[in-house]
């Protein structure tokens, strides 16, 4: 069988693959099994400085891998490169803290007993990745999981397989061991059969609700440790102090990046009445000014859906929201060229429970909605099973952290685009899962944190204590 990634702007054929056949499968999870016994024993130095020579392939070949992304997935080529640059940072992130990051913690030390926190590779972990980053969200998970000693093998969106084979190309021309990172050209039916193999140890998927769950319920069923990184819903809430003119800039970016796919894109804007008329009218006129396009050209800000079928599903929302007294500013029918074109589309007066307010959109649709004052907009942005993150505008830093503390998401902003940074914990609570990616927290979930206790005075005497 032969998997073939489509150009979605044109329709035509990027690439066909073989899939990975159950015997090669096979022989993959045998060699990442033996490759964890001799990679978890590598110095975290030479872990470390493997990494930094990825950050270097990525940086020499950012052309080539930007290029592939646009073509397999139709991400705005500008973007494409942005990803290949933040895929090294990751890797360089990680090459110079995994070591501090995972170094033994001394809790006691004294004549009787030394006490340490150790944190130890788990083995092989399996990574199931989407498509809408192709790259970030890969080496994401990649960086800090071998940084730690596991190794990893990677079962990515069916719609880019050239990107998963570049993948794991990366890593081999840096000079990671055969095994250290694989990737498996599977259907997403035979997961099941892959996280239940003895040789896995853990999982993390970054997707949809509904394949976060069924991941986790196999996963749980084996009792072995799952990250979920799944969808959002994000309220961007304007204050009627909001300024102006960088809040409607950035709220044209947060909705759209990435042709709006993007589980940490604004997705609700939930604004005071105060301002609301104002914002809904420099906002709908700078959506509108976005130039939708060929994602090969530079000047493209807005490409294709990624794929015919998701564009119907989410033309289908928008009807859905329409037909239950949804109000279209702006866009809201699919353009008429060939590739998988949706336009910037503004939706306001979304009735309670309509699919614009309870799911989540992925594509370039915004919704906006009038609240009365703050505390409505807070509970409005709360209003929802996703939990994943959250901005605000306001002129008043103290107000706009207040207001951050109170929304129900793993990530909050105040004057600023929802975005993930090597540094900083990224994951989310409620619907959007848990665990979480990057930083310190990121590097220290597919470990096992070891307590190991070193009694000093064996063989001496020693006085019971009750
Ligand atoms: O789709 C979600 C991840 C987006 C990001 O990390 O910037």
């Amino acid at each position: 069988m032969s998997i073939e990634s489509t150009n979605p702007a044109t329709g035509d054929v990027v690439d066909s693959f073989e899939e990975t056949t159950d015997e090669e499968q096979d022989d993959h999870l045998e060699r990442a099994t033996e490759t964890f016994e001799e990679w978890s024993d590598t110095p975290i130095e030479t872990r470390q400085r493997l990494l930094a020579r990825a950050a270097d392939v990525l940086r020499e070949n950012e052309a080539t891998y930007a290029e592939l992304m646009t073509e397999e997935m139709g991400k705005p080529i500008g973007q494409a490169h942005d990803e290949v640059e933040k895929c090294a940072w990751v890797c360089d992130y990680y090459a110079e803290t995994a070591a501090e990051h995972l170094q033994d913690e001394v809790i006691a030390s004294d004549e009787s007993a030394r006490t340490v926190v150790a944190y130890q590779p788990l083995g092989p972990v399996l990574a199931i990745m989407p498509w809408n980053f192709p790259f970030w969200q890969v080496f994401r998970f990649a960086a800090p999981t071998l940084a730690a000693g596991n190794v990893g093998l990677l079962k990515h969106a069916s719609n880019v397989p050239g990107c998963a084979r570049a993948i794991e190309a990366v890593f081999e021309r840096a000079g990671f061991p055969e095994g250290a990172f694989t990737s498996l050209l599977i259907s997403s039916s035979e997961i099941d059969a892959v996280i239940e193999d003895d040789r896995i140890s853990a999982v993390t998927i970054t997707g949809s609700d509904g394949a976060g769950r069924s991941v986790a319920e196999t996963a749980g069923s084996q009792l072995k440790k799952n990250v979920l990184e799944l969808g959002g819903s994000d309220p961007f809430v304007v204050l009627e102090d909001a300024p102006m003119e960088q809040t409607v800039e950035t709220a044209v970016q947060a909705r759209l990046i990435n042709n709006g796919q993007s589980c940490i894109a604004a997705k609700r804007f939930i604004v005071v009445d105060e301002v609301y008329d104002e914002f809904v009218d420099r906002f709908t006129e700078a959506m509108d000014e976005q130039v939708v396009g060929d994602p090969m050209d530079e000047e493209t800000d807005i490409g294709p859906q990624a794929r015919e079928d998701l564009m119907a599903d989410l033309h289908e929302q928008v009807q859905e929201t329409v037909d239950q007294g949804g109000e279209i500013e702006l866009g809201g029918e699919p353009m008429d060229r060939d590739g998988a074109f949706y336009p910037p589309t503004v939706i306001t007066d979304v009735p309670e429970n309509a699919p614009a307010d309870r799911e989540e959109l992925f594509g370039p649709v915004a919704t906006v909605f009038r609240v009365p004052d703050e505390a409505a907009a807070i509970e409005k942005a709360n209003d929802t099973r996703f939990g994943l993150g959250a901005s605000v505008w306001t002129e008043n830093v103290e107000r706009g952290e207040r207001v951050a503390r109170q929304f129900e998401s793993g990530l909050a902003f105040v004057n600023e685009l929802v975005k993930s940074d090597p540094r900083l914990p990224f994951g989310g609570v409620k619907d959007s899962g848990y665990g979480r990616e990057l930083s310190r927290h990121g590097i220290r979930e597919f470990v096992n944190t070891k307590t190991i206790w070193v009694q000093q005075d064996a063989g001496e005497e020693t006085e019971m204590v009750e």
